[in-house]
């Protein structure tokens, strides 16, 4: 069952070419399991290792089912948060920030971890929205194979559609492991990404503001 947030939220991220990029294969959870167990069971075995080896029998079906029930399971908008919405009745007009959201995301070049934080703010119009939802909205879209520019962008366009608001901005600091683990194998540098909606793009103070 997917909810009607849910459904809102999907169709504005399509509409605006932000979706992640998926192709309907008509498998459910329990099949995309199974064939993962299989199709990782033949990579082990590839790689040279021994799959009767008691450290390395269930390796398989631990991989297929990380992949398909935690750190991929925001590809699947059954999953998508409750939340809860109330209406600004006590009349807040100023920004509102959650620093320091723990992040953990999968880049999807090489299916390694990107660690890191997220700082939101928005401004309420007519909704506020219950702390906690905001740390789950990011854990959601994290749960998937990402690039941390189109990340940041779902964060946004989520807050906008369910806060019925422009005015939301979203800055991410993380850190790569398939720069920090291989390849470049630079072990310090972190990237930054930031999405402004409303006023945050267009107030040069509202957007000082955010980013103190
Ligand atoms: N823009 C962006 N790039 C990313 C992100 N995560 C990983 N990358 C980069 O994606 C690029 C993929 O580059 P390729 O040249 O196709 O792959 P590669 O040969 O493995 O590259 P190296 O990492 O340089 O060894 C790399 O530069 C990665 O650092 C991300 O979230 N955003
Ligand atoms: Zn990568």
């Amino acid at each position: 069952m997917i909810s009607n947030e849910a459904r809102a939220v999907r169709n504005q991220l399509i509409e605006k070419g932000l979706e992640t990029p998926l192709t309907e294969n008509n498998l459910n959870n329990e099949q995309k399991y199974e064939r993962i167990k299989g199709l990782m069971a033949e990579v082990l075995a590839t790689l040279g290792l021994d799959l009767n080896d008691d450290s390395l029998t269930e390796t398989p079906h631990r991989i297929a089912k990380m992949y398909t029930y935690e750190i991929f399971s925001g590809l699947d908008y059954a999953n998508f948060p409750a939340m809860s919405l109330i209406e600004n009745k006590m009349q807040v007009e100023e920004m509102i920030k959650v620093r320091d959201i723990s992040l953990i995301s999968s880049c999807e070049h090489h299916f390694v971890t990107i660690d890191g934080t997220a700082k939101v703010a928005y401004i309420p119009g007519k909704k506020i929205i219950g702390l906690s939802k905001i740390n789950r909205l990011v854990r959601f879209f994290s749960q998937r194979p990402q690039v941390q520019e189109r990340l940041t962008q779902q964060i946004l366009i989520a807050l906008q559609t369910l806060l019925e608001t422009d005015n939301v901005a979203i800055t991410i600091q993380a850190t790569h492991y398939c720069v920090k683990s291989r390849g470049v194998m630079d072990v310090n540098s972190s990237t930054e990404t930031t999405a402004l909606g409303g006023i945050f793009k267009t107030n040069d103070r509202t957007r000082a503001e955010f980013l103190l």
